[in-house]
Parts: structure tokens; sequence; C-alpha cells
């Protein structure tokens, strides 16, 4: 099987200033997780190392850069799953930690359980020797602001909800395995212990070798309400392209509850996609040594491999 890598850098509004270091920063991810694919690394932890790279990268709303609650702390929220055997590790509203992710991967691979939360995460992270960082280190100046905006008495509290940037990969290896990771710091001044669909199965990601997998962004309620993930898989298995089962699930989310949003997806045949209803996302792939990238709707730009790792310096 030819290794097939799709990253995303959220669904939404890219402001002009930071469209370039969103760019770069989802090319360097896609590069690094295919570069683990390459030579003969799995999908897992293609997915992991790929937004382990965004998350600490303040240009994107996990990790470091994350947005702020209404108490002005960032709460992460992290999810990955393997698509050989279903199984999936979540952590919600976890603080002062740099990397969810690989919490999330601690949680399925030394837990019993799919999924733990806010003090209960902590404890775990302590016991797995993850190193606990200030909260601050997570905080940008640009997180603060806007935060501080977002609490003037004439914002509109559903314009701060437009400037997304979850982070999230899907991958299928040499082996034929997918695997999907999806990290966020949800949505801009949430309520104190909001989990969003990021740490839901089958809302913020889902893997299953039998179709494929797939990474979502955009507004975590809706994507809930339609299990967004899931639903792109399931019209995979009534046929669709990934494209179309994109598309559909989109279009689903948009009409039944008024929610927009974006997603990657990679079949267990090596098809990708990458598809938004919001105005932009910026999103990367490699497949057969090419690069493709883009951030506004049709836009698909592309360059060799080498090309690009030269190009990003790596
Ligand atoms: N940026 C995002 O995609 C937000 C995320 N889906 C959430 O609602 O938590």
């Amino acid at each position: 099987m030819k290794p097939v890598i799709v990253v995303h850098g959220g669904a939404g509004r890219i402001f002009k200033e930071r469209e370039d270091g969103s760019r770069s920063g989802v090319i360097r991810a896609a590069l690094k997780g295919y570069s683990i694919l390459k030579q003969g690394g799995s999908a897992l932890d293609a997915v992991e190392q790929a937004v382990a790279l965004m998350e600490d990268d303040p240009h994107f709303n996990a990790g470091c850069g994350s947005v702020l609650n209404q108490k002005g702390e960032v709460e992460m929220d992290a999810i990955i799953m393997d698509g050989k055997n279903l199984a999936s590790g979540a952590v919600s509203a976890v603080k002062c930690i740099a990397n969810p992710i690989k919490l999330a991967r601690l949680v399925m691979e030394k837990t019993e359980h799919m999924l733990l939360t806010d003090y209960g995460a902590q404890c775990f992270a302590k016991a797995m020797g993850v190193p606990e960082i200030p909260g601050e280190k997570l905080i940008t100046e640009r997180s603060r602001e806007r935060w501080m905006k977002n609490l003037e008495p004439d914002s509109n509290p559903h314009k701060f909800q437009t400037d997304l940037g979850t982070v999230g990969a899907v991958a299928i290896d040499s082996e034929g395995n997918v695997a999907c990771a999806t990290s966020t710091g949800g949505l801009a001044n949430k309520l104190v212990g909001r989990v969003g669909d990021t740490a839901c199965i089958g809302s913020g990601g889902y893997a299953d070798n039998h179709v494929g997998a797939t990474s979502t962004t955009g507004h975590g309620e809706s994507i809930m309400k339609v299990v967004l993930a899931r639903l792109i898989l399931y019209h995979m298995e009534q046929g669709m392209s990934p494209e179309e089962a994109s598309d559909t699930a989109l279009n689903c989310m948009k009409t039944r509850v008024g929610g927009l949003g974006g997603v990657i997806v990679v079949s267990n045949s090596g098809d990708w996609a990458a598809r938004f209803s919001t105005k932009q996302m910026s999103w990367a792939t490699v497949k057969d040594d090419q690069l493709y990238y883009g951030i506004y709707t049709g836009e698909r730009l592309t360059k060799s491999f080498e090309e690009a790792l030269t190009s990003e310096g790596f």
C-alpha cells in the first residue's frame, strides 16, 4: 500500500496576516507525517507526530495558541484512533500540558478506558511522567487579546467563533492501516468544563480499516449533533467517494443544524479529500511523493515532496 497523509489546521476564517504561517504549519505537519510513513512507520505514529507539531505551533488553536475559556484559561480536547482494532483514546478539558494528543495516545495504550477528563486526566498525565507546564506557556498574546475583546459588552458572540483553527491528521500506512488524530483548544470564551466534538469518538474523528479515517473541525456542538466523522464513513460504506461523502455530510450539518465545518478523509484504498463549508480551511496532503495544499475553496497547489522538504528547511 502506498502511504498517504492528510492534515488540517482548522476550518473557519484565516486572517490575511496569518495565512502564510497557517499554510506553512500544515505543510510541515504533512511532511513530518509522510516522512514517518515513508520509512515504514505506522499511521498512528504519523498522525500523532503531525498533530503534535501543530500543537507546538502558535498559529493554531491547539496546544500553544489555544483559545481561552470564559475564565481566561486554556482547556484542551484531543482524540486519537487506530483503524486496525478500533481502539481510541481521548482527553478533554486538560490544562498545563504541551501535547494533549500524546496524552490521548497514552489513554488508548495504557488504560482500559477511552476518555479521561479534567482532574483525572491531569492525575493520569502525572502518573505517566508527562511534564506539567505553566498554563501561561500555552497562552499567546493574540489569544489573550481576543479573550478580552470577547468579554466587552458589545462583542458579537457569533463573530468570535469564526476563527476556529483546530488541528487534525488522517493517514494510511504501507500495511494498509488507517488512523486519525484531532486536537483543539475548543471554542473561544467557552464555559469552563465545556467538552467539544474533538474528544468524542465519531464526532471529532473516526478510523476503521474497513472504510477509512476522518478528522473534523468546525462548530463542535453541530458536529456532535450529526456525529460528523462517523457519518462520512457511513456514506463511504454506502459507496460514495471520500469527496462525495464529505460534501454530503457537511451539507447535512448545514441544513439540519445550521453548522459549518471542515473535514479531511483518507479511504482504505488511499483516496483522500479535504472539504469544508466555511470560508477557509488550511490543509495539506502528501501522496505518491507529491504535496498538495490549499486554504481557499477550490485551491489546490502542488509541489514535489523533495522540493517541499527543502523549501520548509527539513
Ligand atoms: N476549532 C474547532 O474546530 C473547534 C472544535 N471543533 C470545537 O468545537 O471544540
